[in-house]
């Protein structure tokens, strides 16, 4: 039988290099779209050399026009198309006097655009394809909760839990299914540039500013992409089938809604 495929976005790093290594273990092809095609190639390289299907794609998924491209090229490769993982994103730190039209327009065209043009092509894809599929979108627990100096990207964050329960209603009918992932504090690139800005704020160390939003965190310990990709693993595998429109946190118990 062939592999199922999975088209992750933001795959060149963090959390979306975990979720292609992930879904490769679960057995599916993997398409991992970045705007650096560099960073891409990487991931796909070291997933091909241990014996997985990886190919990589340049795209920013601001571009709507790009991302139709992207799950384009994905299904040509592949010759089929059934998941996509709306994972990137940017979190600029904003204490709400610095919030510039330039810094919420980017934000939004990548964490919010980037999300409704990764939907709109694959749910297009899909119904081309004349089957269903899965769509999977990043939001965060600063898409539950508030996070002081996030104003932005927080807003976007909560937008991801709202696109998601709507296009699940829309998608239904088609046996697609959209959910969301919510991570807590996560130790990534992202993560590691908010502690130090926020620190560097307010003219503490780097540690100060992680400390600022682990040292809610039920479960002890700051969570790893291994962590987030187990359970985009669930959302994209055939147990999560009766399962739409919902957003899980994944946040080690800092949250609880
Ligand atoms: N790290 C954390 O603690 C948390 C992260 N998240 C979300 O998880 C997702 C992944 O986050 P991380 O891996 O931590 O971030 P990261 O910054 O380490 O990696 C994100 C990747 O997305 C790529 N990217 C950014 N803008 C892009 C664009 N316009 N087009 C294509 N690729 C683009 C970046 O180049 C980078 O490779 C994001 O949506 C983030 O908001 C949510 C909750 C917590
Ligand atoms: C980066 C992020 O999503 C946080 C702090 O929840």
């Amino acid at each position: 039988m062939s592999k199922k495929v999975a088209l992750i976005t933001g795959a060149g790093q963090g959390i979306g290099e975990a979720i292609a290594k992930r879904l490769t273990k679960d057995g599916f092809s993997v398409a991992l779209v970045g705007r650096t095609k560099s960073k891409v190639e990487n991931v796909a390289k070291e997933i091909n050399d241990n014996g997985g299907d990886a190919y990589a794609i340049k795209a920013d998924v601001a571009d709507r026009d790009e991302v139709f491209a992207a799950v384009d090229e994905a299904t040509k490769h592949f010759g089929d198309f059934n998941v996509i993982v709306n994972n990137a994103g940017v979190a600029p730190t904003t204490p709400i006097s610095t919030v510039t039209p330039d810094v919420l327009n980017n934000t939004l065209a990548i964490n919010l655009g980037g999300v409704v043009w990764g939907i709109q092509a694959a749910s297009d894809k899909f119904h081309e394809l004349n089957h269903g599929g899965k769509i999977i979108n990043a939001s965060s627990q600063a898409g539950q909760v508030g996070n002081p100096n996030l104003t932005v990207y927080g807003a976007s964050k909560f937008a991801i839990r709202g696109v998601t329960q709507t296009t699940a209603r829309e998608l239904a009918k088609d046996n697609i299914t959209v959910n969301a992932y919510c991570p807590g504090i996560v130790k990534t690139p992202m993560m590691d540039d908010i502690a130090k800005k926020v620190a560097d704020n307010a003219g503490k160390p780097f540690e100060w500013g992680m400390e600022q939003f682990s040292k809610d965190i039920a479960l002890g310990r700051l969570s790893r992409p291994e962590d987030v990709a187990a359970c985009v693993s669930y959302l994209a595998g055939p147990d999560s089938d009766y399962m739409t429109g919902q957003s899980l946190l994944i946040d080690g118990g800092m949250v609880f809604s």
